[in-house]
């Protein structure tokens, strides 16, 4: 057995182990079901050349041979399609909290279009996979019923076919390695077609801007990619194909020489071999379909394979990133009155031809209550230096200290509770996630508050609508924060899209306003005009932190243009 064929077993075997009783019964009754039909067969033929024509004893075994073939069927389609389906379900659970729970480095490094082929396309194939099992197992099981029946008849004859058999075997396991190649160039450019796909959408405006960037991304990577996923699928297909004709070709081989065998032999044998060519002619119908599952199951391994992949990617989980409720972390809910960064470090890996990014080593302490701004040039570590105050990023050194007690792993969810966030590239959720006790009208008021209230409204702890102006999204960001009712809340350029107005409004009303309900605020800024609003102000510069002591003074308040 292949090193591939053992670790699709064995994922197999895995995947199967919740569900065995099930599983167990649906094999049995798709073997019963298997075994009576061949026994069916055995009994047609035995009363075609029997002597004393239909008896009772002949109807009744004709009977109950139907009746195990066709509730057999029915049980082993059922119980392997419910097998199927909870597999699928598992495997999406499984990856889904895995991709829930991994630390956001790793989420960063995993290309989106990568780990979407995988989610979609990969469980998708084994679905059909498992969607085609049942036929196969009960065409195995009639396979091996009508071969034990002719093996009884003649087991010379059955000889000769077991070689050709073989034969066939032999073909077909080297057209799956071959077809395998193809299937996994076709797997390789379905990633790089999701990728293309992703840049259509999300670069509508932009392509319908430059025609030579859209003309090459329609004819030399969308067709260039579906070409090449045809002609490397086509290409296994073929491998298939022919070890497939090359089968038919022996087998009616041998069906042509049991019919030289029929024209010499007595009258006595002649029946056997009347019976065997029957049996042999039906079983070709279970053999093809085995045979014809070999792609698929060629494309399931390489899906399975692509899945391991992808889980193993994730297979270490953030400790205390829990999605249980009951099992939450320490932390939670305990009022945080300092966070102190010691001698932090972070690195991102170095980019091909590049430097590392280093960030750090970075003191800064910060106090309840109070607004942070942290500001700099481009590039130069502001949102590095924030996920790593929310523990996003763990430090490669140094220490976080909250309230003076070093940052564990089991606190970190806790931690993290604790804020409310809204990063440059935010993500906005139309479902409001309250506290208890918080109702919609609260979210209703801020709507007002915030200028978007003729735009939006809330229905059913929801907003009716997310379909707004980059800069209106940003508010109902804002309104989510808000009304969560956070101690600590992070603003990654929160203000970069809004209008002279609104800009105004946030540094000099919203922020005052949140500052004076007792949380402490940490902003991402590069409006100069506003940084007097700051308790403090840091400024990072190609890694490295400098505080600025100038706060209150160097930029007084300017009159709003
Ligand atoms: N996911 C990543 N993988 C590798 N390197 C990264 C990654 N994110 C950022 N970097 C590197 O880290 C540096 C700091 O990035 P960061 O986003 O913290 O800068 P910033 O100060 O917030 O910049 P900006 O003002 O442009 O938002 C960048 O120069 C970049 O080279």
């Amino acid at each position: 057995m292949s090193e591939h064929t053992s670790g699709l077993l064995r994922t197999v075997m895995h995947l199967l182990r919740p569900f065995w009783l099930v599983a167990t019964l649906a094999t049995l009754a798709g073997t019963a079901s298997g075994l009576a039909t061949a026994s069916l067969l055995a009994t047609i033929n035995h009363s075609l050349h029997s002597s004393t024509g239909i008896t009772n004893q002949l109807i009744l075994t004709f009977v109950v041979l139907f009746v195990v073939t066709l509730v057999g069927e029915i049980i082993s389609d059922i119980g392997n399609t419910l097998v199927g389906q909870r597999i699928i379900a598992s495997l999406r659970n499984d990856l889904s909290a895995k991709i829930l729970r991994a630390p956001i480095v790793e989420i960063e490094r995993y290309q989106p279009h990568r780990m979407l082929t995988a989610l979609n396309q990969d469980i998708s194939t084994i679905s059909n996979f498992t969607f085609g099992f049942s036929g196969f197992a009960i065409a195995v099981a009639v396979t091996l019923g009508c071969f034990a029946y002719m093996c009884w008849l003649s087991p010379i004859m059955f000889l000769v076919t077991v070689i050709a058999v073989a034969l066939g075997s032999i073909a077909t396991g080297w057209a799956r390695s071959k077809g395998m190649r193809g299937f996994s160039i076709t797997r390789d450019a379905e990633d790089q077609l999701q990728k293309h796909y992703r840049s259509i959408i999300e670069g509508a405006k932009e392509l319908r801007m430059h025609r030579p960037r859209r003309i090459d991304m329609y004819t030399n990577k969308i067709q260039a990619a579906t070409r090449r996923i045809v002609e490397a699928f086509m290409g296994g297909v073929v491998v298939f194909c022919a070890a497939n004709a090359f089968g038919s070709a022996l087998f009616f081989f041998v069906i042509g020489l049991l019919l030289v065998l029929h024209s010499d032999a007595a009258s006595d044998q002649q029946a056997t071999i009347g019976g065997f060519v029957l049996v042999l002619l039906y079983v070709k119908g279970p053999l093809t379909q085995i045979i014809g599952q070999f792609p698929m199951f060629a494309r399931a391994q390489i899906a399975m394979k692509r899945l391991a992949e992808l889980s193993q990617r994730f297979n270490s989980p953030e400790t205390g990133l829990t999605l249980d409720e009951q099992h939450a972390g320490d932390g939670e809910g305990e009022a945080i009155k300092t966070i102190e960064l010691r001698a932090v470090k972070f690195a991102f890996p170095a980019p091909e031809g590049g430097n590392a990014f280093v960030l750090g080593p970075i003191d800064l302490c910060l106090q309840a209550g109070e607004i942070l701004f942290i500001t700099g040039e481009n590039g130069g570590g502001k949102t590095t230096l924030i996920k790593l105050l929310l523990g996003l990023y763990a430090p490669a050194s140094g220490t976080i200290l909250v309230n003076g007690v070093p940052l564990s792993d089991d606190r970190l969810d806790g931690y993290r509770q604790s804020f409310a966030t809204i990063f440059s590239d935010y993500f906005l959720f139309d479902e409001l996630s309250l506290p208890e006790g918080v109702l919609p009208d609260e979210a209703v008021k801020y709507l007002e508050r915030l200028e978007i209230a003729n735009k939006v409204t809330v229905k059913d702890g929801r907003f009716t609508t997310t379909d707004l102006s980059t800069g209106q999204r940003k508010r109902l960001a804002l309104i989510h924060t808000w009304v969560e009712g956070r101690p600590l809340l992070v603003f990654d350029e929160w203000a970069a899209d809004q209008d002279p107005e609104f800009r105004r409004v946030f540094y000099t009303e919203i922020l005052p306003a949140l500052k004076q309900q007792g949380r402490t605020v940490i902003a991402i800024s590069h409006d100069d005009r506003y940084f007097h609003v700051a308790d403090r102000r840091v400024t990072l510069r190609d890694g490295q932190m400098a505080e600025n002591r100038d706060t209150a003074t160097a930029s007084a308040p300017q009159p709003v243009a």
